[in-house]
């Protein structure tokens, strides 16, 4: 895949990237290592003041950015700017509080005698040099929800982005660097993804993060396998959005159309199969079918946009396939079904609602990635959490009930890093995100996520250690 800026809205080619070569990508791999000697020796203060100004530029830029980020993947722009504050907010987040989430953890007295010490302790201490291989879906957050901790806990990052944002790519680095890191402490690799393998190879870095699909986490995962090397794994989701009788319906379809269509219904958490008890099936069913009819498709540069088109000629096509291989089998198209009138230049995708899903159809198992929802008819709460598990998927949940009773039961059965109640999934730099089954593994953001790419390192003093 070429390196370049290709307009969703319209596939005009923008501006394209020559791929960096051996000396140049070794010469970041040297800096970043060098910039780590120097940063895990900095203390908490210097690097809140670098990431407080970091933030403080990207408020700056915001408008620019979200621009950016509309022309390179297509999110509408408004949705672009909510994500450059949401980055900007991370930040500051972990300025405040990275030296807390990394505190020294002390062990029970009577525990520190048992293991025969005078004094022992847990000492957080920075990793080194990591690779993030990110995705283009949120093309700052996703970077920034990493790089933020690890620069926090005195890491040094090197990026590979996804091919098709390379100017956002571009933009982080150059962020960093006006805020006053030091050389090498956040780069950049401009490179294609036949080029990661050496990169993670280089004994000059510690460890990985990837968000992004699953054959691309499975490559990186046995190669850092291979190395003996840390992976963090953010992939697909297929989550499910489960409506129960004592749900407000009224709010639960509305609430669901923006779970399933924002970022043009591109995001691993957006809500994707709507699994609703058949006493309010009919219900919901109306309502979110007249909330998705009703969205706003079209040029997302434009304010009033809610859905604009899918990144790549390539998704659409993808989505298309999962689309007619429902419909083959008999499923029902609510609202939508194919391409919007009118918007034959960019790879749109009409709001669509299926019905009558089966097992065996596509759509059932795979991650749909963009605005299209399917939707079952179940009898009770123990058939809606056979449906929600039925996934390779494990994300996150969603479930609409105001009993809590079922509240309990869904916390304690459903396969799922997360469970949203009377609500959409949403990330927050204060809880931990990730998955389970093949949504991957580790987490994002909050303590579990600075602590990710730390060495917890066991600190004993013998009887004699104490200093004269
Ligand atoms: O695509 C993953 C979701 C990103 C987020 O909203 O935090």
């Amino acid at each position: 895949m070429p390196i370049a800026t290709v307009n969703p809205a319209n596939g005009e080619t923008l501006r394209t990237f020559d791929a960096l070569d051996e000396q140049e990508i070794e010469r970041r791999l040297a800096a970043a290592h060098r910039a780590f000697r120097h940063h895990r020796t900095t203390d908490f203060a210097q690097r809140a003041r670098l990431m407080n100004r970091a933030a403080d530029l990207l408020d700056e830029d915001q408008d620019e950015i979200a621009r950016t980020m509309t022309v390179e993947m297509g999110k509408p722009v408004k949705a672009a700017r909510a994500e450059a504050a949401k980055c900007a907010k991370a930040m500051r987040w972990y300025a405040a509080n990275a030296e807390r989430l990394l505190a020294d953890e002390h062990p029970d007295d009577t525990d520190v005698e048992d293991s025969g010490a005078s004094r022992a302790r847990v000492h957080y201490r920075p990793l080194g040099v990591i690779l993030a291989v990110m995705p283009w879906n949120f093309p700052l957050w996703q970077v920034m929800r990493f790089a933020a901790p690890a620069l926090m806990a005195g890491n040094t990052g090197l990026l590979k982005h996804a091919s098709n944002v390379p100017q956002t790519a571009l933009y982080i680095e150059d962020l960093f660097s006006r805020a006053g890191y030091p050389e090498g402490c956040f780069q950049t690799l401009l490179i294609g993804s036949g080029a990661v393998e050496a990169v993670l190879r280089d004994p000059r870095v510690a460890a990985a993060t990837l968000t992004g699909s699953e054959p691309a986490g499975r490559a990186v995962a046995s190669v850092a396998g291979d190395e003996v090397k840390k992976t963090v794994l953010e992939l697909g989701g297929s989550d499910p959005y489960v409506v129960l009788p004592s749900a407000d319906i009224e709010k639960a379809a509305a609430t669901a159309v923006t779970a399933r269509v924002q970022n043009n219904g591109q995001s691993c958490i957006a809500a994707k199969r709507f699994i609703v008890h058949t006493d309010v099936y009919d219900a919901f069913a109306e309502r979110f079918t007249a909330g998705m009819r009703a969205l706003t498709v079209g040029d997302p540069l434009e304010e009033s946009t809610d859905v604009g088109p899918l990144s790549s000629e390539q998704g659409r096509a993808d989505l298309e396939e999962l689309v007619g291989d429902a419909l083959g089998q008999g499923a029902t198209a609510l609202c939508g079904g194919g391409r919007p009138e009118g918007l034959d230049r960019g790879w749109f995708h009409e709001p669509t609602v299926l019905t009558g899903i089966t097992p065996g159809m596509r759509i059932h198992r795979e991650e749909t990635f963009g605005p299209v929802a399917t939707l079952y008819r179940v009898a009770d709460l123990d058939e809606a959490l056979e449906v929600a598990n039925d996934t390779p998927f494990g994300l996150s949940s969603n479930v609409w009930t105001r009993d809590q009773g079922e509240m309990d039961r869904c916390v304690r059965d459903l396969d799922a890093g997360g469970v949203f109640f009377n609500g959409m999934t949403a990330s927050h730099p204060a809880l931990p995100f990730g998955g389970v089954k093949r949504s991957g593994y580790g987490r994002e953001l909050a303590g579990h996520g600075i602590r990710e790419f730390c060495n917890a390192t066991t600190v004993w003093y013998g009887p004699d250690s104490d200093a004269r």
